[in-house]
């Protein structure tokens, strides 16, 4: 019960010197890496408003960017003061790793090369790898050991089993990468086919890797219509549609954001990983969301890759959804990008033997 002065209790003002009001929990450290660039420049300030670890809770930024950009993140960390945010309790910006990372409980993985028109994302990996393998290094040494990393960067499954791989004082569950941006792309396309607001449609999975052999599968999709709820396959009623179209388009959607900004995609990036974290952090209740996790084999996914697949989030721990049946058509396509990933993981660590 709140008291007139705005305490969630009354306060004995003889024994308690109050800094902060005491619905305020302490602060917690959050690191993004990537901090002065495009991605980085949308998820700050998402961080920093209350929109991923919610309107109770203080953080400090770690802002880690490499060291000829420290120039540019000086502007960023203006603009951040100059936002005047009250629960942003500090910033340190840096481009060491393991200042960056020193008891951090969220990390957000962003800093990495972004890929140019006709490249895929798997052509990053040897550029990108061993970011992440440094990385994984530095939290292992310094990080919170229940530290939560999302990890951005692409080709985003394949670096972050390796940067698991590299913190091996840190559970595996601990390392995600973000498939959210694909879920969120799926969720609009179903939402504009049938005509209904996006936040109508619901339990849409993307399966398998963050590229153009990922699964976005509409088929145990459900949406409220005038207030029922409906199997998405039945109220499009179009199976060549949501075998075809609808996956491709969700499929090539980065590809075709790059062919048209001519850089990727960042504002909707930036939405998805607030997303990704928010539900991670504070849960999702019966809802399913899509995140890449190190398979467990289910679903017949090959092992000790980073594949995605429908979780939901209670009390911190995500929890793969279970039973599922798998058509032949959906046994392919889990085929296809499990076997991508498991291509991917052994490039990658024959990149990283060097
Ligand atoms: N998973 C997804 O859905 C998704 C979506 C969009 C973009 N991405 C990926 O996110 C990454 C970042 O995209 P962006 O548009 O912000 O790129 P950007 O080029 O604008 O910014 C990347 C930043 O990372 C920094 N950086 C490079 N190496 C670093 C290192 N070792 N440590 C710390 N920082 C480092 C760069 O200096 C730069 O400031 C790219 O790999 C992109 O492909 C992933
Ligand atoms: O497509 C890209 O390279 C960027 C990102 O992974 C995206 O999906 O938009």
């Amino acid at each position: 019960m709140a008291c007139c002065c705005g305490y969630s209790e009354p306060i004995d003002t003889e024994r308690v010197v109050v800094v902060a009001p005491l619905t305020m929990a302490a602060p917690i450290k959050v690191v993004v890496t990537g901090a002065a660039g495009q991605i980085a420049y949308s998820l700050l300030y998402q961080i920093a408003s209350g929109a991923v670890f919610g309107p109770e809770q203080p953080v400090y930024l770690h802002l880690l960017d490499i060291a000829p950009m420290m120039g540019v993140l000086e502007g960023v960390v203006m603009e951040l003061a100059d936002c005047a945010l009250p629960l942003l309790t500090g910033v340190l910006p840096t481009a060491n790793p393991e200042e960056a990372f020193k008891d951090v409980a969220a990390a957000f993985l962003v800093g990495a090369m972004p890929r140019r028109e006709g490249m895929e994302r798997k052509d990053l990996l040897s550029a990108n790898v061993r970011i992440f393998k440094e990385q994984g290094q530095a939290l292992d040494k310094v990080a919170r050991k229940d530290v939560k990393v999302l990890v951005v960067g692409n080709p985003a499954n394949t670096n972050a089993l390796i940067c698991s791989k590299y913190a091996p004082s840190i559970p595996k569950e601990n390392f995600t990468a973000m498939t959210r941006l694909d879920q969120n792309r799926a969720q609009s396309q179903l939402a504009a086919k049938i005509g209904v607001p996006v936040q109508d449609v619901k339990n849409v999975i993307i399966w398998g890797n963050h590229s153009s052999t990922q699964f976005p599968d509409a088929s145990n999709a459900l949406v409220k219509i005038n207030g029922a709820e409906k199997p998405v396959p039945a109220a499009i009623n179009d199976d060549e549609y949501l075998k075809t179209t609808f996956v491709s388009t969700v499929q090539k959607r980065g590809a075709a954001v790059i062919a048209a900004r001519k850089m990727s995609s960042a504002l909707s990036a930036a939405k998805a990983a607030s997303d990704h974290m928010r539900d991670w952090f504070l849960g999702t209740g019966d809802r399913w969301v899509s995140m890449g996790v190190v398979s467990d084999g289910s679903y017949g996914t090959p092992r000790d890759v980073v594949f995605s697949f429908p979780v939901t989030v209670s009390n911190g721990k995500w929890k793969i959804v279970e039973g599922l049946t798998i058509s032949d058509f959906a046994r392919q396509m889990l085929d296809n990008t499990g076997k991508e990933l498991a291509e991917e993981k052994q490039d990658a660590l024959d990149v990283c033997k060097d």
